[in-house]
């Protein structure tokens, strides 16, 4: 150390401080990274890694940097590489050291350590999706082999201050962290292994002490934060034992905010609790496969449930869409709230309109408070609050009187801030700059002592034209200038011609090829009072900016409730554009456990698919047994009010079969979707619909491999479906597509016919089998609340035509083939591909298959696979082993079994 620079003993005192995060170190005009910073920069960053030798005697160090103004590109890709970087800035002008600092040297300072779920600037932000930090804490004081430990789980959006914390079931954690997508996961040093999949699939994971998860630190440091006595007045009581592992996580959460931050938190005014029980619950399996948030194939946005149904015009109402998609809800009284807002702007087209139009206006209210009170708001963004206070007035005006409860509460929760805003609009030009530095954004007439300056810059501007002036006339030299640079401040500037008639008293001060420079006494004292008057206003614009932040940040609780009230309203005039503008419905919201959809459309498909092409199809189905209140009640499915749509099936089992192409996902998955619609209080894709409120809802569809995480296909499929039939209940909506595919067909079958039986006889909940197993279809008649659909086809000129169309009972056949042909399967494939078939169907035909038998004595004897007897079985039948010597009998199995392998 003592043979380094003291420039570098600073970069090693920084350096000490970031961890393992890059350490973007200011020099000048540049951010410089050092040792294998500067290495890792160079191959993460594509920049040039060069070597620095000034300190005498020590090793090169290898060295890499970039210009300061490229800070926010450069921070952009290392958070795509999954890195930390801290920020080191020079903390005073070169020419401004601090006393007592070495000489030559400025004070430098981690100002900040940015990781994927800290990152708070504008251009690092996709204004459409929350950026969440989350922290996992495990409990350490489990008991081993404890079948349902418990986990913390906390998760916050530094760019808004959304902070929110909950404890569950460790086994509910993988689909809480998938619906999170969280862009940073911490966890304690020792517990990571411990983390799902899920965590570090889309998630830099951060290790960090085992302490900073501690419950007796965490309740302390959020008590210190929020300044409560305790936290039970945010609805967590520590005695709780997943309360207490809820604010561990929590805790960690604030721990490494203070320590990364090193700005005020104060937009983090609030921890929620999150009761799971509350919303809809979605596995991670089934979040994937129904595509909500990101398609599955490339994780596209605009594909994806989402992309489709997002009609919001500002980036608060598309994370909150989002959020609302994350968490359906399941109270039918809070779902018809929404829907009754929906419905009013449906009915109010102009309102709608307007209303949304006002929003394209407003700005990012959540985001510019949160940099507003983490001191990171710049004159741009103080302007924008103020525009933003500027179009609320509207707002709130067109949402008085309203019917709807909650259009008119969001209507109340509107601030309008008034004196922020009169605040801001007297004190910020039109066109604000981004940094305060820059000066000149303040109006004229807001400061009287900033006005006094900027008169006398500019009056001393224009003294200088008339000193100009003057002294052209006095000296007789017309061809005399006045000029300005950095190391001699204002000159004379006469050319060599006329150096003759210079006056006495000019002092010269620099010789150049055409002319001489020269000062005066009168001139250098003008130039005193311009530049300090030009000091004094820059540094009084920064100090008047500072109280305006101030001021704003201190409006900070009534400006967020407004940014939530109008990202909410956002989120359902983008739900009534969407109905209005699609013909959804409003579905009825009930408790009892139905499903009765008339004309249902796939909500992507239906705008995806040319215009007008897309069928509607309806379904039927209520569960075979439900709760109803405390009281338990079983009902059969024929006990409820008989559906009303064009399938009047009682069943809670509906078993679709058809060929391929023919659109059997589509139609099980717009069941899914437009229950999960319904849900988030949106109208639907449908002419009528009826939708039985769901506590969970499942979707296995189509196989997917999971090679990275070492399972085969069929082996996710099967974990999947064990957990679909252990947890589901008769309130939930379940669909199932091929289940049993990837195995060999009788298995498959055999597995596919039991998970039907267990679904009807022992769960009773709604279900949407897809399945290819024709076989299945002879359950109809074996179980009440079993029936079949399929899609009809029709066969034109040898051709197969799809109608996707749902149509009650069972396929007839399969078609396989004709989608190889329509896929581009080679002829001679598809003709050699019919042989086979014709053969094996004669041959089956001829073995004579047994149908499924009766059920005896209550329980299900599977015959379905066993062809007409093997001749041999009977001669085994037929054997005396009593009077058969060892021998015989040896060569008797020797015989049968050459037998069978010429059967072969
Ligand atoms: N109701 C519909 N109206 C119009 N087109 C539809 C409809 N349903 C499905 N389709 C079209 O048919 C295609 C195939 O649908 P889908 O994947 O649901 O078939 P499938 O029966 O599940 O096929 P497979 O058994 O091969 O998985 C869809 O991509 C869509 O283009």
């Amino acid at each position: 150390m003592s043979q380094l620079s003291p420039m570098m003993q600073q970069y090693h005192e920084a350096k000490e401080a970031s961890g393992d995060a890059l350490l973007l170190f200011r020099m000048g005009d540049f951010y410089e990274l050092f040792y294998d910073d500067a290495k890792d920069a160079g191959r993460l960053l594509g920049i040039t890694v060069t070597s620095r030798d000034k300190d005498k005697g020590a090793k090169a160090v290898p060295m890499a940097g970039f210009p300061h103004h490229q800070l926010d590109a450069y921070l952009a890709k290392i958070l795509r590489c999954g890195r930390r970087a801290a920020v080191c800035e020079q903390m005073d002008a070169p020419n401004g050291k601090a006393a007592g600092e070495p000489k030559g040297i400025v004070r430098r300072e981690v100002t900040r350590i940015v990781s994927a779920g800290t990152v708070t600037d504008d251009e690092l932000l996709d204004p459409q999706a929350s950026n969440y930090l989350v922290a996992v804490a495990y409990d350490g004081q489990a008991p081993k082999g404890d079948a349902r430990p418990l986990v913390g789980l906390a998760w916050i959006d530094v760019s808004t201050g959304e902070f929110t914390a909950t404890g569950i079931d460790e086994r509910r954690l993988a689909d809480e962290l998938s619906r999170l997508d969280a862009a940073e996961c911490l966890v304690a040093e020792g517990s990571d292994a411990l983390l799902p999949p899920e965590a570090s699939d889309r998630s830099a994971v951060t290790r960090r002490p085992a302490w900073s998860f501690g419950v007796q630190m965490a309740m302390e440091s959020l008590r210190k934060h929020f300044g409560t006595q305790s936290l039970e007045g945010f609805g967590f009581d520590s005695t709780m034992h997943h309360d207490a592992l809820a604010l561990s996580a929590a805790g960690a959460i604030l721990g490494y905010l203070h320590e990364t931050q090193k700005s005020s938190l104060a937009h983090v005014d609030r921890l929620r609790p999150f009761q799971a029980d509350s919303a809809l619950q979605i596995d991670a399996a089934t979040w994937r496969s129904l595509e909500v948030t990101h398609t599955l194939r490339d994780g596209r946005r605009d594909g994806a449930l989402l992309g489709v149904i997002d009609r919001t015009v500002t980036g608060a109402g598309a994370r909150r869409l989002a959020d609302w998609l994350r968490r359906p809800l399941t109270s039918v009284a809070s779902i018809s709230q929404r829907q009754g807002a929906v419905a009013e702007l449906v009915e109010n087209p102009s309102l709608a309109t307007t209303v949304r139009e006002e929003l394209r206006g407003v700005y990012d209210l959540q985001r510019l408070v949160a940099r507003a009170t983490t001191g990171r708001a710049s004159p741009r963004d103080l302007a924008s609050v103020g525009r933003t206070l500027g179009a609320l007035p509207r707002i709130k005006a067109k949402l008085a009187g309203r019917q709807s409860e909650r259009l008119a509460r969001l209507e109340e929760r509107i601030d309008l801030c008034a004196d922020l805003r009169e605040q801001l609009t007297a004190a910020l030009v039109d066109d604000c700059p981004l940094s305060p530095r820059e000066g000149g954004f303040l109006r004229e007439g807001y400061s009287a002592e900033l006005d006094e300056y900027r008169q006398l810059m500019a009056g001393g501007k224009q003294w200088m034209a008339s000193y100009q002036a003057k002294i052209a006339a006095e000296s007789d030299i017309p061809s005399i200038k006045v000029g300005f640079n950095k190391v001699f401040g204002y000159y004379l500037e006469v050319t060599h011609a006329h150096t003759g008639k210079v006056p006495a008293d000019f002092i010269r001060k620099q010789t150049l090829k055409n002319a001489e420079r020269y000062i005066t006494p009168e001139l250098k004292e003008y130039e005193e009072k311009v530049l300090s008057a030009e000091d004094r206003a820059f540094a009084l614009e920064y100090d008047l900016f500072l109280q305006l932040r101030e001021a704003t940040a201190e409006a900070g609780k009534r400006l967020l409730a407004t940014a939530e009230a109008l990202a909410e309203i956002d989120v359902l005039a983008s739900l009534a554009e969407l109905a209005r503008s699609r013909g959804y419905c409003r579905p009825e919201v009930v408790e009892e456990p139905v499903l009765d959809i008339e004309a249902g459309r796939h909500p992507v498909l239906d705008l995806t698919e040319p215009e007008g092409t897309f069928v509607p199809n309806g379904v039927s189905c209520c569960a075979a047994k439900w709760e109803v209140g405390s009281g338990k009640s079983e009902g059969a499915a024929s006990d409820l009010n008989p559906p009303t749509s064009d399938f009047p099936l009682p069943t809670s089992v509906l078993l679709l079969t058809g060929p391929n192409m023919a659109g059997k996902s589509t139609y099980i998955r717009q069941t899914a979707l437009i229950t999960l619609m319904a849900q988030i209080g949106s109208f639907v894709p449908a002419t009528r619909a009826v939708v039985g409120v769901a506590d969970r809802l499942f979707a296995r569809v189509g196989a997917s491999d999971d090679v990275s995480r070492g399972q085969s296909t069929f082996m996710v499929e099967m974990t999947e479906t064990a957990r679909i039939l252990n947890t589901a209940t008769p309130r939930s909506l379940v669909i199932l597509d091929e289940i049993g595919r990837g195995t060999s067909t009788y298995d498959g079958l055999s597995l596919a016919w039991a998970i039907v039986e267990h679904l009807h006889d022992v769960v009773g909940c709604r279900t949407l089998f897809a399945t290819h197993y024709h076989e299945l279809t002879q359950l109809e008649e074996r179980l009440p609340g079993v029936g079949n659909l399929s899609v009809a086809v029709r066969e034109h000129e040898g051709r197969v035509v799809f109608l996707h169309q749902i149509v009650p009972g069972p396929a007839d056949k399969s078609y396989g083939i004709h989608v190889a042909q329509l896929a581009g399967v080679p002829r001679s494939v598809n003709e050699r591909a019919e042989a086979i078939l014709a053969d094996l169907e004669q041959a089956q035909s001829e073995r004579q298959p047994t149908t499924i038998a009766a059920k005896a004595s209550g329980g299900l004897q599977m015959t379905l696979f066993e062809t007409a007897e093997h001749p041999l079985l009977e001669e085994i039948r037929a054997l005396d082993i009593d009077r058969l010597a060892p021998m015989d009998a040896f060569e008797r199995l020797h015989a049968w079994r050459q037998r069978l392998l010429a059967e072969r």
